[in-house]
């Protein structure tokens, strides 16, 4: 499963070390790449049937069904997941890790990277997840990493062939991650732009809400394909306020993501969304969805991004106000239809 080791690889290296934090679908997809991937991966939960049914038979049914994993250890215990690794991944639910992230402060090894899944903002903070790792774990920027990609973790599981873009400002940990979940099926890209990749998978989930939801009351392809377009207008154009780097927007974790996520049924946010549109309550909606939707409550904190940076974002801030209750969603498309006339090119 493993790609080719670099030719500067020392051929009898230990196996890298790595904590997962979050046995959910993208936790546990990601450990399993990073295990064929040839690390020695723990990953850590709160469940402790899931994590023991990990460990003993490297199954985890409840969020993987029917995928065998490859050799690797599970345990609800952060300090036997921490102790060691020099890579520590990131994949709860981003309004949790704060918390999840401050009660393990401690056990995090002096030199270890941190590298976030998770692509949402921090509801009243609106801050992105490396900076919440930063903060509460008190890093420099280059042991912080991000995976940010279109990365739907059922076809990942199947091991399908995927490519992710992995982000630090420093260009030597960003290689350092991807040559740790380098596999056969899973092509890592670095970048250093931090902030465009980060901003591009949180905001892409808000787009997926709206595309599902224009899928939900019957709407089509033109429909989808608008949304998806302008939705990276949205994104680009906050992104270059908070001073990311225009070339992101157009690669994996910008138009690749947005359009995975906007196009498949296997997205939580796209399928949240539909049921949305097809007339369920929010609360309906989350429930027979199921999994983490990011974009319900980061849709808030990166309309309050946009407007402290004073950046118009129609789609996102239609989605909140559809979201809150303030908006019928009938009303939705012809509100951003009647917007202004202007040019496509003018930003
Ligand atoms: N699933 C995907 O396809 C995918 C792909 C790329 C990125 N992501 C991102 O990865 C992150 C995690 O998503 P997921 O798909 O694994 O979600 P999930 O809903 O499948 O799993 C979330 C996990 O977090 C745990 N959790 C919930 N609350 C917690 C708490 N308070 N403390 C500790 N753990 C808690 C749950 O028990 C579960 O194991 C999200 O930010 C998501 O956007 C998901
Ligand atoms: O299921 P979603 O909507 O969280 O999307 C999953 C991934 O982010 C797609 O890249």
């Amino acid at each position: 499963m493993s790609a080719p080791a670099p030719l500067s690889a020392p051929l009898t290296a230990a196996p890298t070390k790595v904590a997962v934090l979050g046995a959910g679908s993208m936790g546990t997809t990601f450990a399993m790449v990073l295990a064929d991937a040839g690390c020695d991966v723990t990953l850590w939960g709160r469940d402790a049937a899931v994590l023991d049914a990990v460990d003993r038979t490297h199954r985890n049914e409840k969020y993987l069904p029917g995928v065998q994993l490859p050799a690797m250890h599970g345990t609800t215990d952060p300090a036997v997941a921490l102790q060691g690794a020099s890579i520590v991944v990131v994949s709860v639910p981003s309004q949790v890790a704060r918390a999840t992230l401050a009660s393990m402060k401690d056990l995090v090894e002096p030199d270890a990277v941190v590298v976030s899944l998770m692509k949402g903002v921090e509801l009243g903070t609106d801050k992105r997840m490396s900076q919440v790792i930063a903060e509460v774990l008190d890093l420099p920027d280059e042991r912080v990493a991000i995976v940010s990609g279109p990365n739907l973790a059922p076809e990942i599981a199947e091991r399908q062939p995927t490519a992710t873009v992995v982000a630090s400002r420093s260009e030597a940990t960003a290689q350092r991650v991807a040559a740790a979940c380098w596999t056969g099926y899973f092509r890592p890209y670095t970048n250093t732009d931090v902030v465009g990749v980060e901003l591009c998978g949180a905001v892409k989930n808000i787009i997926a809400l709206a595309a599902g939801m224009a899928q939900g009351r019957g709407f089509g392809w033109n429909t989808i394909a608008t949304l998806i377009t302008r939705g990276l207008v949205e994104i680009t154009r906050l992104g270059l306020a908070l001073g990311a780097d225009a070339a992101t927007f157009s690669g994996l974790a910008g138009m690749g993501d947005l359009t995975a996520t906007c196009a498949s049924p296997l997205s939580r946010n796209h399928r949240l969304g539909k049921h949305f549109g097809e007339g369920l309550t929010l609360e309906e909606a989350i429930a027979a969805t199921g999994g983490t939707a990011e974009g319900v409550k980061s849709s808030q904190s990166v309309l309050e991004l946009a407007r402290a940076h004073d950046v118009e974002m129609p789609i996102t801030a239609g989605v909140v106000d559809v979201l809150a209750g303030k908006l019928p969603l009938s009303e939705l498309a012809a509100t951003l239809l009647a917007r202004p006339q202007k040019s496509e090119v003018a930003g």
